[in-house]
């Protein structure tokens, strides 16, 4: 069996959005406090033991977190143009962090957002 080690960070952000075209309260403008969730996959380790370190994974995913955080997602490319949901913020994250962080042991392998304790989605690519 191949080895796999997934390491997995958590941090959050707080924003406002709104949603277009629902039909409900959130299409009001209103916040949230978003946690995030990066799961990173490693085939090896490095010299160290590790398969990526959590600090790399971190300071890729708060490099992201700036230009989100405290702001009306609303405002801000891509979620001027698509729903600001937890569905497209976390298909944001994962497309962003694998740009940064993919190499051929380490693979971002799933980001879910949180936007409340009660509920929260998973994106992952087959
Ligand atoms: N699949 C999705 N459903 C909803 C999303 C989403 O991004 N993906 N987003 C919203 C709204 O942004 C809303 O602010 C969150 O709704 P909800 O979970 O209902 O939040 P509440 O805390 O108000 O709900 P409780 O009933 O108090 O648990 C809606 N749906
Ligand atoms: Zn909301």
């Amino acid at each position: 069996m191949a080895p796999r080690y997934t390491m997995t960070i958590v941090t959050d952000f707080a924003a406002a959005h709104y949603l277009r075209d629902y039909e409900g309260v959130c299409n009001r403008l209103h916040g949230h406090n978003w946690k995030v969730e990066v799961h990173v996959q490693a085939s090896a380790l490095d010299r160290v033991g590790m398969g990526m370190d959590f600090k790399d994974i971190k300071d890729a995913t708060r490099g992201l977190l700036g230009g989100l955080d405290h702001y009306n997602l609303n405002d801000i490319a891509p979620f001027d143009q698509i729903n600001p949901t937890a569905e497209n913020i976390a298909a944001f994250f994962y497309s962003k962090l694998s740009d940064v962080l993919n190499s051929d042991v380490v693979k971002v392998s799933a980001v879910t957002i949180w936007e409340t304790d009660r509920a929260c989605v998973t994106y992952t690519e087959d």
